[in-house]
């Protein structure tokens, strides 16, 4: 296995705050990776300065062996990797098929390298049918997005993110505010998109007992920096992780 994104000494701190910490990580090509930690851990701080919404102040993020680091978020897409946001990013006034089919547009404009897959070369309406399909929305193609419930929205969220065809797609807490059952089919959909369209995923997610399910790798921050790193069975075993969580209770 590879690292299809590593950072190295990766900081980034606002005035005094250290809100990332020197932080060294390394994402396997294919794996289901969790980032976790308690609140303004600096979770999705790391998020910004890897999808160049925050410049970092230090440090260097490489994405399928290229230097992104300090690119813009639309240079950073284009090498491949999507993100969404804890915030939708949803048109409301478009319908679900317009909406994804816009987000294929924008990757179809960005697919000018060699090594573009067949499936991104299909047409973006095609490409917007079939991700609708997965997403399990194809049967309100036509509605506008502003008709959808919650659930269905975030999940249209996800069909935008996957649009652009990525190698590593980041989801910052896709199922904030969903209820128990939404939240579980949401993540097994975005793993079995993972899995059926190749995508590595990198993952926000409070839902612990979900995490612990579906990653194959944590990464625990507290206080900006990286405390603990592994597979799920030995991030739950490690105390500094149980302390920061729990007070030290079993995770
Ligand atoms: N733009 C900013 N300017 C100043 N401070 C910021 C900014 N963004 C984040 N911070 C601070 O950086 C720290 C890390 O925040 P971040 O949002 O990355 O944490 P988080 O782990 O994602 O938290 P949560 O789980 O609550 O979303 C916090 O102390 C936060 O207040």
């Amino acid at each position: 296995m590879s690292a299809i994104l590593e950072t190295d000494g990766l900081t980034k701190r606002f005035a005094s705050l250290v809100a990332n910490d020197d932080i060294d990580l390394a994402v396997e090509d294919g794996s289901t990776h969790s980032v976790i930690g308690p609140n303004g851990a600096g979770k999705s701080t790391l998020f910004n300065v890897i999808t160049g919404m925050l410049e970092p102040t230090e440090g260097t993020v490489t994405f399928n062996g290229d230097d992104i680091t300090g690119l813009p978020p639309h240079k950073v897409a284009r090498h491949g990797l999507a993100r969404s946001f804890q915030i939708t990013d949803v048109f409301d006034g478009l319908t679900a098929l317009e909406n994804v089919r816009i987000a294929a547009q924008y990757g179809e404009a960005g697919a000018g390298s060699m090594w573009r897959s067949a499936d991104r070369l299909a047409a973006p309406e095609e490409r917007a049918d079939g991700i609708l399909e997965d997403i399990g929305l194809a049967d309100r193609a036509e509605q506008r997005a502003s008709e959808f419930a919650y659930g269905d929205r975030r999940k249209l969220e996800i069909g935008i993110t996957m649009a652009t065809d990525p190698d590593l797609l980041m989801l910052d807490e896709p199922t904030a505010g969903m209820g128990r059952e939404d939240t579980v089919s949401t993540i097994q959909l975005v793993q079995r998109l993972s899995e059926e369209r190749g995508f590595t995923l990198m993952l926000i997610e409070h839902d612990l007992e979900i995490v612990m399910s579906i990653s194959d790798t944590i990464t625990v921050l507290q206080g900006g920096a990286v405390i603990s790193e592994g597979s799920p069975e030995e991030v739950s075993a490690d105390e500094e992780v149980q302390r920061a969580y729990l007070g030290g209770a079993e995770l």
